[in-house]
Protein backbone atom coordinates (compact mmCIF):
# COMPACT_ATOMS: atom_id res chain seq x y z
CA UNK A 1 0.00 0.00 0.00
CA UNK A 2 1.56 3.00 -0.81
CA UNK A 3 2.23 5.53 1.44
CA UNK A 4 -0.13 8.47 0.86
CA UNK A 5 -2.87 6.51 0.78
CA UNK A 6 -5.54 7.23 3.21
CA UNK A 7 -6.68 4.62 6.17
CA UNK A 8 -10.17 4.07 6.98
CA UNK A 9 -9.64 6.72 9.83
CA UNK A 10 -7.73 9.43 8.13
CA UNK A 11 -10.01 12.25 6.43
CA UNK A 12 -9.38 15.45 5.06
CA UNK A 13 -12.25 16.61 6.91
CA UNK A 14 -11.92 17.97 10.39
CA UNK A 15 -15.82 19.00 11.00
CA UNK A 16 -17.36 17.79 7.69
CA UNK A 17 -20.51 17.95 9.69
CA UNK A 18 -20.69 21.72 8.53
CA UNK A 19 -20.41 20.93 5.03
CA UNK A 20 -24.50 19.38 5.35
CA UNK A 21 -27.41 21.14 3.57
CA UNK A 22 -28.88 20.91 6.86
CA UNK A 23 -26.19 22.55 9.34
CA UNK A 24 -27.13 26.04 10.59
CA UNK A 25 -24.02 28.40 10.45
CA UNK A 26 -22.26 29.79 13.67
CA UNK A 27 -20.49 32.38 10.76
CA UNK A 28 -23.70 33.97 8.88
CA UNK A 29 -22.91 37.55 7.22
CA UNK A 30 -23.71 40.13 5.20
CA UNK A 31 -27.23 39.50 5.63
CA UNK A 32 -27.68 41.96 8.01
CA UNK A 33 -30.02 44.52 6.84
CA UNK A 34 -32.12 41.49 5.68
CA UNK A 35 -31.82 40.38 9.49
CA UNK A 36 -32.85 43.76 10.93
CA UNK A 37 -35.68 43.72 8.90
CA UNK A 38 -36.77 40.42 10.13
CA UNK A 39 -36.48 41.23 13.69
CA UNK A 40 -38.28 44.19 13.17
CA UNK A 41 -41.34 42.13 11.56
CA UNK A 42 -41.38 39.43 14.16
CA UNK A 43 -40.98 41.93 17.26
CA UNK A 44 -44.94 42.99 17.96
CA UNK A 45 -44.81 39.05 19.20
CA UNK A 46 -43.18 39.68 21.72
CA UNK A 47 -45.79 42.39 23.11
CA UNK A 48 -48.54 39.66 22.38
CA UNK A 49 -49.37 41.37 18.95
CA UNK A 50 -49.62 39.99 15.40
CA UNK A 51 -46.41 40.20 13.79
CA UNK A 52 -45.95 41.56 10.32
CA UNK A 53 -45.91 39.29 7.48
CA UNK A 54 -43.15 38.68 5.14
CA UNK A 55 -41.92 38.44 1.51
CA UNK A 56 -38.47 37.18 1.78
CA UNK A 57 -37.04 36.64 -2.01
CA UNK A 58 -33.90 36.28 -4.16
CA UNK A 59 -32.09 33.72 -6.04
CA UNK A 60 -31.40 30.14 -4.61
CA UNK A 61 -28.70 29.91 -2.18
CA UNK A 62 -28.62 33.30 -1.03
CA UNK A 63 -29.32 32.55 2.89
CA UNK A 64 -33.17 33.28 2.72
CA UNK A 65 -33.73 30.02 4.97
CA UNK A 66 -30.79 30.46 7.02
CA UNK A 67 -31.31 34.24 8.06
CA UNK A 68 -35.07 33.14 9.10
CA UNK A 69 -34.59 30.40 11.15
CA UNK A 70 -31.37 32.58 12.71
CA UNK A 71 -33.97 35.01 14.20
CA UNK A 72 -36.84 32.53 14.83
CA UNK A 73 -34.06 30.74 17.21
CA UNK A 74 -32.76 34.65 18.48
CA UNK A 75 -36.39 35.39 19.46
CA UNK A 76 -37.01 31.93 20.99
CA UNK A 77 -34.22 32.61 23.75
CA UNK A 78 -36.58 36.12 24.53
CA UNK A 79 -40.03 34.68 24.58
CA UNK A 80 -42.40 31.32 25.14
CA UNK A 81 -45.19 33.08 23.48
CA UNK A 82 -44.52 32.38 20.17
CA UNK A 83 -44.13 29.51 18.13
CA UNK A 84 -42.15 29.48 15.08
CA UNK A 85 -42.72 26.81 12.63
CA UNK A 86 -40.84 26.10 9.20
CA UNK A 87 -42.65 24.23 6.89
CA UNK A 88 -40.52 22.85 3.79
CA UNK A 89 -43.07 23.28 1.29
CA UNK A 90 -41.03 21.11 -1.46
CA UNK A 91 -42.24 18.06 1.05
CA UNK A 92 -44.89 19.18 2.33
CA UNK A 93 -46.46 20.46 -0.91
CA UNK A 94 -50.96 20.45 0.06
CA UNK A 95 -53.00 22.53 2.57
CA UNK A 96 -53.49 19.44 4.37
CA UNK A 97 -49.67 18.96 4.50
CA UNK A 98 -48.93 22.01 5.81
CA UNK A 99 -51.03 22.01 8.08
CA UNK A 100 -50.29 18.74 9.10
CA UNK A 101 -46.91 20.01 9.37
CA UNK A 102 -47.66 22.40 11.68
CA UNK A 103 -49.88 20.33 13.96
CA UNK A 104 -46.96 18.04 14.49
CA UNK A 105 -44.35 20.34 15.52
CA UNK A 106 -46.78 22.26 17.84
CA UNK A 107 -48.59 19.31 19.55
CA UNK A 108 -45.43 16.55 18.80
CA UNK A 109 -47.84 14.27 17.48
CA UNK A 110 -47.98 12.97 13.94
CA UNK A 111 -51.70 13.27 12.47
CA UNK A 112 -53.32 10.80 10.46
CA UNK A 113 -52.60 11.05 7.03
CA UNK A 114 -56.12 10.25 5.73
CA UNK A 115 -59.63 10.15 7.45
CA UNK A 116 -58.95 13.76 9.07
CA UNK A 117 -60.51 16.82 7.52
CA UNK A 118 -58.27 19.77 6.87
CA UNK A 119 -60.76 21.26 8.57
CA UNK A 120 -60.50 19.68 11.95
CA UNK A 121 -57.17 19.60 11.97
CA UNK A 122 -56.84 23.33 11.49
CA UNK A 123 -59.33 23.87 14.66
CA UNK A 124 -56.75 21.67 16.93
CA UNK A 125 -54.22 24.14 15.39
CA UNK A 126 -56.04 27.30 16.32
CA UNK A 127 -57.52 25.75 19.39
CA UNK A 128 -54.12 24.89 20.72
CA UNK A 129 -52.93 28.71 19.85
CA UNK A 130 -56.06 29.89 21.67
CA UNK A 131 -55.88 27.39 24.81
CA UNK A 132 -51.87 28.56 25.29
CA UNK A 133 -52.56 31.94 24.06
CA UNK A 134 -49.34 32.17 22.19
CA UNK A 135 -48.24 33.55 18.68
CA UNK A 136 -47.91 31.65 16.06
CA UNK A 137 -45.17 32.09 12.89
CA UNK A 138 -44.92 30.03 10.04
CA UNK A 139 -42.43 30.44 8.00
CA UNK A 140 -43.26 28.67 4.49
CA UNK A 141 -40.34 27.87 2.61
CA UNK A 142 -39.85 27.38 -1.02
CA UNK A 143 -43.35 28.14 -1.51
CA UNK A 144 -42.62 28.02 -5.13
CA UNK A 145 -43.94 24.43 -4.59
CA UNK A 146 -47.17 25.10 -3.79
CA UNK A 147 -47.62 27.89 -6.58
CA UNK A 148 -48.04 24.94 -9.95
CA UNK A 149 -51.50 23.19 -8.57
CA UNK A 150 -52.41 26.78 -6.79
CA UNK A 151 -51.84 25.06 -3.15
CA UNK A 152 -50.14 28.53 -2.34
CA UNK A 153 -53.23 30.59 -2.05
CA UNK A 154 -55.05 27.83 -0.38
CA UNK A 155 -52.35 27.84 2.38
CA UNK A 156 -52.32 31.57 2.87
CA UNK A 157 -55.76 32.13 2.61
CA UNK A 158 -56.34 29.71 5.59
CA UNK A 159 -53.55 31.09 7.73
CA UNK A 160 -54.10 34.33 6.98
CA UNK A 161 -57.99 34.59 7.67
CA UNK A 162 -58.04 32.14 10.74
CA UNK A 163 -58.87 35.41 13.23
CA UNK A 164 -62.18 36.21 11.32
CA UNK A 165 -63.66 32.70 12.05
CA UNK A 166 -62.15 32.16 15.42
CA UNK A 167 -61.22 35.39 17.24
CA UNK A 168 -57.91 35.89 19.07
CA UNK A 169 -55.83 33.76 16.76
CA UNK A 170 -52.80 35.24 16.28
CA UNK A 171 -50.98 34.22 12.65
CA UNK A 172 -48.32 35.63 10.99
CA UNK A 173 -46.60 34.25 7.85
CA UNK A 174 -42.99 34.26 6.58
CA UNK A 175 -43.17 33.35 2.78
CA UNK A 176 -39.87 32.09 1.34
CA UNK A 177 -39.72 32.38 -2.45
CA UNK A 178 -36.47 30.87 -4.51
CA UNK A 179 -36.75 33.18 -7.11
CA UNK A 180 -35.52 31.57 -10.25
CA UNK A 181 -37.19 34.13 -12.77
CA UNK A 182 -40.59 31.99 -13.02
CA UNK A 183 -43.39 34.72 -11.90
CA UNK A 184 -46.07 33.94 -9.91
CA UNK A 185 -48.81 36.19 -8.34
CA UNK A 186 -50.95 35.81 -5.19
CA UNK A 187 -54.96 35.64 -5.79
CA UNK A 188 -55.96 38.70 -4.82
CA UNK A 189 -57.80 37.99 -1.86
CA UNK A 190 -54.43 36.41 -0.07
CA UNK A 191 -52.98 40.00 -1.54
CA UNK A 192 -55.19 41.94 0.72
CA UNK A 193 -54.47 40.02 3.74
CA UNK A 194 -50.89 38.85 3.15
CA UNK A 195 -49.55 42.88 2.94
CA UNK A 196 -46.03 41.85 3.68
CA UNK A 197 -43.03 43.20 4.45
CA UNK A 198 -40.60 42.72 1.18
CA UNK A 199 -36.95 41.11 1.71
CA UNK A 200 -34.73 40.87 -0.67
CA UNK A 201 -31.75 39.01 -1.12
CA UNK A 202 -29.49 39.68 -4.04
CA UNK A 203 -26.99 37.33 -4.84
CA UNK A 204 -23.80 37.85 -2.76
CA UNK A 205 -20.46 39.66 -4.78
CA UNK A 206 -17.49 38.03 -4.80
CA UNK A 207 -15.37 39.15 -2.27
CA UNK A 208 -18.29 38.01 -0.11
CA UNK A 209 -18.16 34.74 -1.60
CA UNK A 210 -14.68 34.29 -0.71
CA UNK A 211 -15.53 35.19 2.66
CA UNK A 212 -17.96 32.31 3.56
CA UNK A 213 -16.51 29.81 1.69
CA UNK A 214 -12.84 30.44 3.29
CA UNK A 215 -14.40 30.55 6.64
CA UNK A 216 -16.02 26.65 5.57
CA UNK A 217 -12.81 25.49 4.54
CA UNK A 218 -11.03 26.54 7.84
CA UNK A 219 -13.62 24.90 9.76
CA UNK A 220 -14.51 21.70 7.56
CA UNK A 221 -11.07 20.77 6.65
CA UNK A 222 -7.38 20.41 8.18
CA UNK A 223 -5.33 23.22 7.66
CA UNK A 224 -3.56 23.38 4.42
CA UNK A 225 -6.18 20.25 2.68
CA UNK A 226 -7.48 22.97 0.29
CA UNK A 227 -5.31 24.37 -2.11
CA UNK A 228 -5.57 28.34 -2.88
CA UNK A 229 -6.30 27.61 -6.53
CA UNK A 230 -9.02 24.85 -5.58
CA UNK A 231 -10.72 27.60 -3.01
CA UNK A 232 -10.14 30.20 -6.17
CA UNK A 233 -12.53 27.45 -8.41
CA UNK A 234 -15.01 26.86 -6.03
CA UNK A 235 -15.68 30.69 -5.57
CA UNK A 236 -15.28 31.38 -9.24
CA UNK A 237 -18.15 28.71 -9.53
CA UNK A 238 -20.40 30.02 -6.65
CA UNK A 239 -20.08 33.59 -8.45
CA UNK A 240 -20.93 32.11 -12.07
CA UNK A 241 -24.18 30.07 -10.19
CA UNK A 242 -25.15 32.44 -7.88
CA UNK A 243 -25.53 29.85 -5.42
CA UNK A 244 -23.58 29.53 -1.98
CA UNK A 245 -24.90 26.05 -1.56
CA UNK A 246 -23.41 24.42 -4.74
CA UNK A 247 -19.80 25.89 -3.34
CA UNK A 248 -20.84 24.27 -0.05
CA UNK A 249 -21.62 20.97 -1.79
CA UNK A 250 -18.19 21.53 -4.01
CA UNK A 251 -16.05 22.13 -1.17
CA UNK A 252 -17.78 18.65 0.24
CA UNK A 253 -17.47 16.33 -3.34
CA UNK A 254 -13.85 18.01 -3.89
CA UNK A 255 -12.43 16.73 -0.43
CA UNK A 256 -14.28 13.52 -0.88
CA UNK A 257 -12.89 13.44 -4.17
CA UNK A 258 -9.41 13.87 -3.05
CA UNK A 259 -9.73 11.30 -0.64
CA UNK A 260 -10.49 9.15 -3.28
CA UNK A 261 -7.86 9.71 -4.69
CA UNK A 262 -6.14 9.00 -1.46
CA UNK A 263 -4.48 12.47 -1.69
CA UNK A 264 -3.51 14.69 1.23
CA UNK A 265 -4.67 18.01 -0.57
CA UNK A 266 -7.88 19.07 -2.73
CA UNK A 267 -6.98 19.82 -6.29
CA UNK A 268 -8.37 22.33 -9.00
CA UNK A 269 -9.12 18.60 -10.80
CA UNK A 270 -11.17 17.39 -7.44
CA UNK A 271 -13.20 20.79 -7.92
CA UNK A 272 -13.85 20.52 -11.64
CA UNK A 273 -14.74 16.73 -11.13
CA UNK A 274 -17.06 17.81 -7.86
CA UNK A 275 -19.09 20.26 -10.38
CA UNK A 276 -20.15 17.51 -12.55
CA UNK A 277 -22.24 16.70 -9.99
CA UNK A 278 -22.47 19.69 -8.17
CA UNK A 279 -23.90 22.34 -11.37
CA UNK A 280 -26.98 19.72 -11.58
CA UNK A 281 -28.19 20.78 -7.98
CA UNK A 282 -29.43 23.99 -9.28
CA UNK A 283 -31.22 23.10 -12.68
CA UNK A 284 -32.61 19.88 -10.65
CA UNK A 285 -34.41 22.45 -8.16
CA UNK A 286 -35.77 24.52 -11.06
CA UNK A 287 -37.37 21.80 -12.44
CA UNK A 288 -38.59 19.97 -9.24
CA UNK A 289 -40.39 22.65 -8.67
CA UNK A 290 -42.64 22.40 -11.63
CA UNK A 291 -45.82 20.63 -12.12
CA UNK A 292 -46.20 16.96 -13.59
CA UNK A 293 -47.74 18.26 -16.71
CA UNK A 294 -44.63 21.41 -16.63
CA UNK A 295 -42.28 17.86 -16.76
CA UNK A 296 -44.00 16.24 -19.02
CA UNK A 297 -43.64 18.68 -22.14
CA UNK A 298 -39.85 19.21 -21.08
CA UNK A 299 -39.42 15.69 -21.12
CA UNK A 300 -40.74 15.51 -24.68
CA UNK A 301 -38.95 18.44 -25.40
CA UNK A 302 -35.38 17.46 -24.22
CA UNK A 303 -35.95 13.67 -25.75
CA UNK A 304 -36.10 15.46 -29.23
CA UNK A 305 -35.66 18.76 -29.52
CA UNK A 306 -36.18 18.58 -33.44
CA UNK A 307 -40.04 18.55 -32.69
CA UNK A 308 -42.10 21.44 -34.67
CA UNK A 309 -44.19 23.36 -32.14
CA UNK A 310 -47.09 21.03 -34.22
CA UNK A 311 -45.56 18.28 -33.81
CA UNK A 312 -44.41 18.77 -29.96
CA UNK A 313 -48.36 19.95 -29.12
CA UNK A 314 -49.65 16.49 -30.02
CA UNK A 315 -47.46 15.01 -28.40
CA UNK A 316 -48.45 16.38 -25.43
CA UNK A 317 -52.18 16.61 -26.03
CA UNK A 318 -51.79 12.75 -26.78
CA UNK A 319 -50.48 12.38 -22.89
CA UNK A 320 -51.86 15.09 -20.68
CA UNK A 321 -55.34 15.79 -22.68
CA UNK A 322 -54.34 19.51 -22.23
CA UNK A 323 -55.17 22.06 -24.50
CA UNK A 324 -53.68 24.77 -27.18
CA UNK A 325 -53.73 27.35 -24.10
CA UNK A 326 -52.77 25.46 -21.29
CA UNK A 327 -49.85 24.10 -23.89
CA UNK A 328 -48.67 27.76 -25.02
CA UNK A 329 -48.80 29.02 -21.12
CA UNK A 330 -46.34 25.77 -20.08
CA UNK A 331 -44.04 26.99 -22.91
CA UNK A 332 -44.18 30.01 -22.38
CA UNK A 333 -43.50 29.70 -18.47
CA UNK A 334 -40.45 27.60 -19.19
CA UNK A 335 -38.73 30.03 -21.49
CA UNK A 336 -39.21 32.98 -18.99
CA UNK A 337 -37.25 30.53 -16.59
CA UNK A 338 -34.76 30.02 -18.78
CA UNK A 339 -35.30 26.02 -19.48
CA UNK A 340 -36.25 26.36 -22.96
CA UNK A 341 -35.73 28.47 -25.48
CA UNK A 342 -38.86 29.53 -27.77
CA UNK A 343 -39.09 32.16 -30.58
CA UNK A 344 -42.13 34.05 -30.16
CA UNK A 345 -40.95 36.97 -32.52
CA UNK A 346 -43.92 35.41 -35.36
CA UNK A 347 -45.47 38.17 -37.20
CA UNK A 348 -49.13 38.13 -36.12
CA UNK A 349 -48.86 35.00 -34.02
CA UNK A 350 -48.64 36.32 -30.32
CA UNK A 351 -47.95 33.31 -27.74
CA UNK A 352 -47.27 31.14 -31.04
CA UNK A 353 -43.29 29.52 -31.96
CA UNK A 354 -42.38 27.01 -34.24
CA UNK A 355 -39.25 26.90 -32.58
CA UNK A 356 -38.54 25.57 -28.73
CA UNK A 357 -35.40 23.94 -27.86
CA UNK A 358 -33.58 23.57 -24.17
CA UNK A 359 -31.39 25.66 -23.21
CA UNK A 360 -29.50 23.24 -20.86
CA UNK A 361 -27.88 20.23 -21.78
CA UNK A 362 -31.10 17.61 -22.94
CA UNK A 363 -29.34 15.05 -20.98
CA UNK A 364 -28.61 16.92 -17.84
CA UNK A 365 -32.45 17.69 -18.04
CA UNK A 366 -33.28 14.28 -18.24
CA UNK A 367 -30.64 13.28 -15.44
CA UNK A 368 -33.07 15.53 -13.38
CA UNK A 369 -36.37 14.46 -14.60
CA UNK A 370 -35.55 10.41 -13.75
N1 LIG B 1 -24.16 34.64 4.55
C1 LIG B 1 -23.90 33.33 4.68
N2 LIG B 1 -22.93 32.92 5.51
C2 LIG B 1 -22.67 31.60 5.65
N3 LIG B 1 -23.33 30.63 5.02
C3 LIG B 1 -24.31 30.98 4.18
C4 LIG B 1 -24.65 32.35 3.97
N4 LIG B 1 -25.67 32.41 3.08
C5 LIG B 1 -25.97 31.14 2.75
N5 LIG B 1 -25.16 30.28 3.41
C6 LIG B 1 -25.16 28.82 3.27
O1 LIG B 1 -25.55 28.51 1.95
C7 LIG B 1 -26.48 27.43 1.91
C8 LIG B 1 -27.76 27.89 1.27
O2 LIG B 1 -28.39 28.84 2.12
P1 LIG B 1 -29.97 28.90 2.30
O3 LIG B 1 -30.54 27.50 2.33
O4 LIG B 1 -30.27 29.76 3.46
O5 LIG B 1 -30.36 29.59 0.95
P2 LIG B 1 -31.81 29.94 0.37
O6 LIG B 1 -31.68 31.32 -0.14
O7 LIG B 1 -32.86 29.65 1.37
O8 LIG B 1 -31.88 28.92 -0.85
P3 LIG B 1 -33.15 28.35 -1.67
O9 LIG B 1 -33.87 29.49 -2.28
O10 LIG B 1 -32.49 27.51 -2.73
O11 LIG B 1 -33.97 27.55 -0.71
C9 LIG B 1 -26.66 26.98 3.34
O12 LIG B 1 -25.85 25.84 3.53
C10 LIG B 1 -26.16 28.15 4.19
O13 LIG B 1 -25.55 27.68 5.35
Amino acid sequence: MSKDMLLWDETLFSNGEILEFDYLPDYFVHRDSQMQSLRFSLKPALRGMRPVNCLVKGPPGTGKTTAVMKVFNEMKEYTDNVVFVKVNCQMDSTRFAVVSRIYEQLVHITPPSSGVAFRRLFEKVIKYLLDANKTLVVALDDINYLFPEGHADEVMYSLLRAHEQYPGARISIIAIISDVGIPYRFDPRVGSVFLPEEIAFPRYESDEIGDIIDNRIRHAFFQDVVSSEARDKVVSYVDMTGDLRIGIDLLKRSGLNAERRARRTVSVEDVEKAYEASRLLHLCRNIKSLSDHEKTLLRLIAKDSSLQTGELYKAFHEITGLGYTRFYEIIEKMHVSRLINADFSGKGMRGRTRYVEPVPDSKDILKCLE
